[in-house]
């Protein structure tokens, strides 16, 4: 079997390792035109969260979320975590919306409760909080783990924008599309959308849980992770501006540091602005062979601001599709 992936963010680079995991002879390559540290994967803040994306189901959400938690924690436990950089991480969320998504699945989680009057004064635009445990993806490192995992086992690396899926027929058996927001361009997808996130990343090693606050669309994030805290976020539909805006920074700051004012007092380190691959719902199927693409097509794009929550479930996913073209080319044999 002849596999190529495209894309070398969090999902194509989960996606080529899972399929290297059910198949180990399979020949797989990953095209790409970024790879760590210059995806949008690699600026994440990257905590698991699994909440609404799109119109995707909630079903389907919990399912992939399930299996990247468990992935996380088993992670999180092994010797690779000093490599992988994944972080178990303790920490406050809170939300001014009581709806189906307003209670983060924590998966059995022991440790968490709902906040304390005394800990909503944090959250003054809040309703209800919750304290508990997390993972945190450092994905500056995590994506070179799993590059390093995928090429000792001779997966293979090509470096070249494509420019329609096309290009790669006769060559493989099946593509795996991970392109991410880009599938608008590659595909013509008009359902995608460019979701605008800006970031500040500052020293700050007093500071050791996540706070979090989720106030309709104004996202409020402080993040502890492995080498700096990561200050965030801004949530802008439709905005494909890739460059920092002084007032977006300065708005986020502010709103971080009526959380913990002791923000103040941190060194920044640098500021980053990314795109997150926003969709009408996420996109994990099948496409047959067709006169528009002559090969088969697992599409898997459209994460929008989950993809490091859902990444190893939906990596799983594209493999039981795998799995599936597999059967059915064997039967059609018999
Ligand atoms: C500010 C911010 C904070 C975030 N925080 C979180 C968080 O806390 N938790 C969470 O779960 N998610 C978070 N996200 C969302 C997460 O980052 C994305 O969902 C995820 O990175 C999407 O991964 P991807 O692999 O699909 O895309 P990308 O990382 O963008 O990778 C796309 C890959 O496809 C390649 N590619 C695309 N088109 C072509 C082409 N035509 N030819 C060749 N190569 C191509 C690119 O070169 C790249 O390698 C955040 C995003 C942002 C912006």
């Amino acid at each position: 079997m002849k596999i190529c992936v495209i894309g070398a963010g969090v999902i194509g680079m989960s996606s080529a390792v899972r399929i290297q995991d059910r198949y180990p002879s399979a020949d797989i390559t990953i095209i790409a035109d970024m790879f760590s540290p210059n995806t949008t994967s690699d600026g994440a803040g990257a905590i698991f969260e699994v909440y609404a994306v799109g119109n995707t189901p909630v079903d389907l959400l919990e399912k992939w979320g399930k299996e990247t938690w468990d992935h996380l924690k088993n992670l999180t436990f092994s010797v690779e975590a000093a490599s992988a950089r994944v972080q178990q991480v303790s920490g406050y969320w809170a939300t001014d919306c009581l709806d189906e998504y307003s209670q983060v699945n924590i998966h059995g989680d022991v440790s968490s409760r709902v906040l304390t009057k005394e800990e909503m004064k944090l959250f003054p635009k809040a309703r209800w909080g919750q304290f508990f445990t997390s993972y945190l993806v450092d994905c500056t490192s995590y994506l070179p783990w799993l590059m390093k995992r995928y090429t000792d086992r001779g997966g293979k690396i090509i470096n070249r924008t494509i420019q329609t899926l096309n290009e790669l027929y006769p060559l493989y058996d099946i593509i795996i599309n991970c392109s991410g927001l880009r599938s608008y361009q590659l595909l013509d997808d008009k359902d995608v959308f460019p979701i605008r996130g800006e970031t500040i990343r500052v020293h700050a090693p007093w500071i050791k849980h996540f706070y979090s606050q989720d106030i309709g669309d104004e996202v409020t994030y402080i993040l502890p992770g492995s080498k700096n805290v990561v200050l965030g976020g801004t949530y802008q539909k439709d905005n494909w501006n890739i460059y920092s805006h002084r007032e977006d920074r300065l708005a986020l700051f502010e709103r971080c540091c009526q959380i913990l004012p002791s923000l103040k007092m941190a060194t920044v380190d640098h500021s980053w602005v990314g795109l997150r691959p926003g969709r009408k719902s996420i996109r994990l199927e099948l496409e047959p062979a067709s006169q528009h693409t002559k090969c088969r097509v697992i599409h898997n794009y459209g994460h929008g601001g989950g993809g490091i929550t859902l990444h190893w479930g939906c990596a799983q996913t594209v493999v039981d599709l795998i799995q599936d073209i597999d059967n059915t080319t064997v039967n059609s044999k018999l």
